[in-house]
This record gives C-alpha cells, structure tokens and sequence, in this order.
C-alpha cells in the first residue's frame, strides 16, 4: 500500500468545547509529522480520529488522504497506554493483528522486532513479568509488525531511558520509511531530532515549530538539534503558561 499524504482540517471539539481551533495541517507520506502541546489540548483525540476509533472528539473538517480513497484498514495506532493482551505472550501479542485479521502471522518478522526492541529472549514471557520500558517496547513492535501506510505514534517512547530512546526512534525511523507518520511527543529534543514538521497545538489553535533544514532522524549531537531543542522547550513553557 502506498502512503497517502493526509490534511486535517477545521476545529477539533468535543461536545461544546473547542480543544484546538482552525487545523489545517498537511502531513506527508514519507514524513514524520509531529505533535506537541500541553496536556489535554486533544492531541490523542486527534490520534484516535486519525485512526478512525471511538472518541468522543470530532473535527470539524475532517481528515482526508489525498488519493481520495478511505483510511479505514491504512492506519495503525501506538495508543498512550500499552494495550497488551495480559494472557497473550509477547510473541501472540507481536502477531495479534494478523491473528485478529485471519491471516497467518509472520513469526520470523515478529521475533527479529522483538530482537530488534532489545525482548531477545522473551517472546514467551507474559506482559505482567516486563518492566514498563519493556512493555511499551513490546507495544511499538507490535505497531512496526502492522506494516502500515499511516502509524500514529501517541508517547511511543516515554517510558525509556534516554539512549535505549534514541535506538527505539533510530529503529521506528528505519522500520516506517515511506510511511506517513504521526507522532505526539512531550519531549522537545524528540520532536528536533524525528520531525519533519512539527506543529505546537494549544488552544489558540495550531503553530508550525522551527527545525533545522537537515534530515530526520538528525543526530543528538548536533548543535542544529541542540538548538532547535531549546527553541522548542520555550515555545512549549510560554504554552504551557497561556493554558
Ligand atoms: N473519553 C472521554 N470523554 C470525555 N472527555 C475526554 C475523553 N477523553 C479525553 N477527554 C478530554 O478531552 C480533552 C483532550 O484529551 P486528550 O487526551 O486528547 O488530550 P492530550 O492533548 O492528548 O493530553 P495529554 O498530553 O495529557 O495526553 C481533555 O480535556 C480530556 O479530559
């Protein structure tokens, strides 16, 4: 399937709120997009809607792909909480979208992921027996596994120390190449090193964030990430105190 460039557009609510007014943002195929903006501003809701599941939020444009065609069965979704199957093992739950689909699940793909998240060695160990950073690198292997034109990542790494972080970015980098991503993230030097574009959402409504011209993922280490880093992180205090 090839990736579809996407537009969201016109105000998210929910019920008689208006969370973030006036979207029109453009993510591309091939792209890294990425969210940011204080809590509860509905950047999740926003990720659940991509992802056509419930929400009690809407948008008032709509989301569209630029082929036309729907987006039901093209998006999967890293969702904020892990969502692991408890009684499944970590290889079922690796697989559990093929299973859920019928089809037969690629076990060689599915364990060289859980090698490729560090669980080499624990496709048989139940969720309740990881640790949270394991847990939620389980989570994004089973979304690399889905093989999906659009993947929506909510937090995806939040629970990891610092440079296992940077691995799980540099493989979801490799992995979703071609794909048009989405990724909400709280972490400014994230969002510098991943996006292609970053938009901050507050409830004024939606800004384009500056990154260096380089491509993404970029090294830590570089001054341009360094300093788009700091750029971000006062964007993101001065929403914080408007909110
Ligand atoms: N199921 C629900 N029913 C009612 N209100 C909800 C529901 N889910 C979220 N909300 C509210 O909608 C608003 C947006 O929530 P959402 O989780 O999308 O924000 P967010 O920007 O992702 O926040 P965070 O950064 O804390 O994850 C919040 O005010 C939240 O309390």
């Amino acid at each position: 399937m090839t990736a579809p460039d996407l537009h969201l557009m016109g105000d998210l609510r929910m019920g008689d709120r208006l969370l973030c007014p006036g979207l029109d943002l453009h993510c591309a195929a091939g792209a890294w997009t990425v969210l940011l903006g204080p809590s509860g501003v509905g950047k999740s809701s926003l990720a659940r809607l991509v992802a056509s599941l419930p929400c009690p939020a809407y948008l008032t444009g709509g989301i569209t792909a630029d082929d036309g065609a729907s987006l039901a069965g093209r998006v999967t979704l890293m969702a904020q909480t892990d969502q692991l199957l408890p009684w499944a093992d970590a290889l079922e739950n690796v697989t559990l979208g093929a299973r859920l689909r019928g089809a037969r699940p690629d076990r060689g793909r599915a364990l060289d992921l859980l090698r490729r998240v560090g669980l080499d060695g624990h496709a048989n160990r139940r969720p309740a027996t990881l640790s949270g950073g394991q847990r939620q690198r389980l989570a994004l292997a089973r979304t690399l596994m889905e093989d999906r034109p659009v993947v929506v990542l909510d937090e995806p790494f939040s629970a990891l120390d610092a440079a296992t972080r940077a691995t799980m970015q540099d493989l979801a980098a490799e992995v979703l190449t071609g794909c048009t991503v989405i990724l909400i993230t709280h972490d400014p030097l994230e969002a510098a090193r991943m996006a292609t574009r970053a938009w901050l959402l507050d409830p004024a409504g939606a800004a384009p964030l500056d990154l260096p011209v380089t491509p993404a993922p970029r090294r830590l280490s570089d001054p341009a990430t360094l300093a788009a880093q700091a750029s971000l992180y006062r964007r993101l205090m001065a929403a914080d105190d408007a909110a």
